[in-house]
């Protein structure tokens, strides 16, 4: 018998280590115990209440936007948030917020399995899209500026058109299905930009607290590796070359050490910033009213741009007009 078969026949007989009673199906990716998968469910949803306990996340009696972009983080956010929901009666008044950015092949498609998720889980759904909020579609911005720059466009009005529709549904809060891995990548993005204030912010499991809508991240120390694999795309437009970048750093690092991802959390969460760094102050919108902390937020100076035929006005750290 070889080294190889040696080892799959010992893992094949081996018991679950937590209950000790199953046969193990599965090697945890975030500990690399050898589970069983009734075991792996159940520490799984576990730790996310947990999570949703020890930060006060949402007070009973809540209504609570499930950020629903049809992708397999928040499809998972939406069924196990309403599971824990019923389990732990949270109180919690729960929907699913759509946004239609109108990207023809790509959103379309997955707004279906958001509308399947509706029934399935029998949570009520609400659709904004980029066109009635803006009066442009993806499509059409991309038509007018190109591939070049439409992940910023894109990116600034989701941001808004969530806090929108969220706002317009009477949400209190807002929840979004960003996992441990998104976290570490952007940590690291932050701090390849040298940008400090996202870097601070963007650990934070509830931001937005002194704005219109708080947002929350339930699934903030959930592996993607664990997160149950739904069929998705990734975006037709968006490569995202540095994003990229971050996120093949991040899985190699993991291949080698499943804690990394974990660990780039907590060294972002302690990250200290000197009192005389000089931070963005946060305003309002001259144009819209949303924060801001410029004269125009980021969405009015990208349509401005837009409007006037001058798409590239708002990309970089171009101001309002
Ligand atoms: N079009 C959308 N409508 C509503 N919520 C969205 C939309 N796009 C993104 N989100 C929210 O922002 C989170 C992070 O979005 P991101 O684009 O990084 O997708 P992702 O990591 O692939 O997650 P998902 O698998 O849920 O799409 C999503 O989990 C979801 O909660």
């Amino acid at each position: 018998m070889d080294a190889g078969e040696e080892k799959r026949k010992r893992s094949a007989g081996r018991l679950c280590c937590l209950c000790k009673g199953n046969k193990a199906a599965l090697k945890r990716p975030k500990t690399l115990e050898q589970i069983c998968k009734e075991c792996f469910y159940a520490v799984f949803e576990e730790e996310i209440h947990t999570v949703i306990v020890d930060n006060n996340l949402f007070k009973a009696g809540e209504r609570v936007a499930i950020g629903a972009s049809g992708g397999k983080d928040s499809t998972v956010l939406a069924y196990v948030l309403s599971k824990l929901n019923g389990q732990y009666n949270y109180g919690l008044d729960l929907f699913l917020l759509s946004v239609d950015e109108g990207i023809t092949g790509y959103r379309d498609d997955s707004l279906e399995t958001v509308k399947r998720n509706e029934v399935q889980y029998g949570l009520p759904l609400k659709i904004v899209s980029y066109k009635e909020l803006y009066g442009w579609t993806m499509d059409e911005i991309v038509k007018s500026i190109g591939l070049k720059n439409n992940c910023t466009f894109c990116g600034v009005f989701r941001r808004q058109a969530l806090d929108r529709g969220a706002a317009l549904m009477r949400a209190d809060k807002l929840v979004t299905g960003h996992n441990a891995d998104d976290i570490a990548e952007t940590v690291l993005l932050n701090l390849l930009r040298g940008d400090i204030a996202r870097l601070g912010r963007c650990t934070q499991i509830t931001t937005g607290e002194d704005g219109p809508i708080p947002r929350c991240k339930p699934f903030k120390y959930t592996y993607e590796k664990e997160i149950v694999i739904y069929p998705y795309d990734l975006c037709i437009y968006s490569p995202n070359a540095y994003r990229g970048f971050a996120r093949e750093f991040i899985k190699d690092l993991e291949k080698i050490r499943p804690r990394a991802i974990l660990d780039i959390i907590r060294s972002g969460e302690n990250f200290r910033i000197s009192n005389s760094t000089k931070m963005p102050e946060q305003g309002m919108c001259e144009r819209c009213g949303y924060i801001s902390s410029q004269k125009w937020c980021k969405a009015c100076v990208l349509l401005d741009g837009l409007n006037r035929g001058l798409p590239k006005l708002g990309i970089g750290r171009a101001r309002a007009p």
